[in-house]
């Protein structure tokens, strides 16, 4: 029962002389949210970065599911189990929802760029695909909308696919860019439902502007200013912290 999956220790990542992360420690645990915030350019995106793989850290180890990431391909660290969602969308919009969770699942496969003649002799790898494919759909809230064209879905439907297509990597470890992003009042609480059902078999580590959803969502909150942690522990901890309050959360979340 919630066991540290991810293991981030001391991680610097610098650019020319700057730190844009600068000695961070995050932990992910199974069943727990852990929400990063902090203003632009505070270092989220590059802290997200640096634990897939898709940045080397300048210093500083993770571990994930026990084994160490330094020197792995994000491909490699993502079949290591961590599945990643990124703030632009990687949606095919005029390919159907069934057809995109697919093409995410089949990156998954072990033995390098897909091959379609190796994966058509399959059947049984495909079958274990296809029901992939239908858990990651039925969790993400889209099976009704399995065989539409992603690009008639709407805006929130196309923040559930994104979901949808990480978990049919079947991570362990989840690193979520801004889902609520552009979300309006309605979407945005089907994405925290939605997010609090599949928290339950993942570690999640959320990066949200909406402090809302945050609070309702994180179980702990590391904040980030200028490359660095000024803040770390339970929401109630992090809200009636005086520096967290005067550097980022203002009134509005006193
Ligand atoms: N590839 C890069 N080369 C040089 N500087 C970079 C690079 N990527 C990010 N930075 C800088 O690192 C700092 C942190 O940026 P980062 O995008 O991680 O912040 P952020 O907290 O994710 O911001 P936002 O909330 O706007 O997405 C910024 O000053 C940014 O300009």
């Amino acid at each position: 029962m919630n066991e540290l999956l991810l293991s981030a220790r001391n991680l610097t990542k610098r650019f020319g002389g700057l730190a844009a992360v600068n000695d961070v420690s995050v932990d992910l645990h199974r069943d727990r949210i852990h929400a990063v915030i902090g203003p632009n350019g505070a270092g989220k995106s590059t802290l997200t970065n640096l634990l897939s793989g898709d940045l080397p850290p300048s210093s500083g180890r993770i571990t994930l599911n026990g084994n160490e990431t330094a020197g792995k391909s994000p491909e490699r660290i993502s079949r290591m189990g961590l599945g990643r969602s990124y703030q632009k969308t990687n949606i095919f919009l005029p390919f159907t929802v069934w057809d995109n969770v697919r093409l995410a699942a089949q990156s998954r496969e072990r033995h390098g760029p897909w091959n379609p003649l190796r994966w058509l002799s399959s059947a049984s790898a495909m079958t274990a695909v296809n029901r992939r494919c239908e858990r990651a759909i039925e969790l993400a809230g889209l099976k009704a909308r399995t065989h539409t064209v992603a690009g008639t879905t709407s805006h929130g439907e196309q923040r559930q696919l994104e979901i949808a297509m990480t978990l049919a990597t079947e991570p362990t470890v989840l690193l979520l860019d801004e889902p609520l992003a552009g979300m309006g009042h309605a979407e945005a609480e089907r994405m925290v439902e939605l997010l609090l059902r599949i928290k339950k078999d993942h570690a999640m580590m959320l990066v949200e502007h909406d402090m809302d959803a945050v609070f309702t969502l994180a179980d702990r909150l590391t904040v980030m200013v200028n490359g660095q942690v000024i803040a770390s522990g339970t929401p109630a901890e992090v809200r009636s912290d005086a520096g967290v309050q005067a550097a980022y959360l203002g009134e509005e979340h006193a």
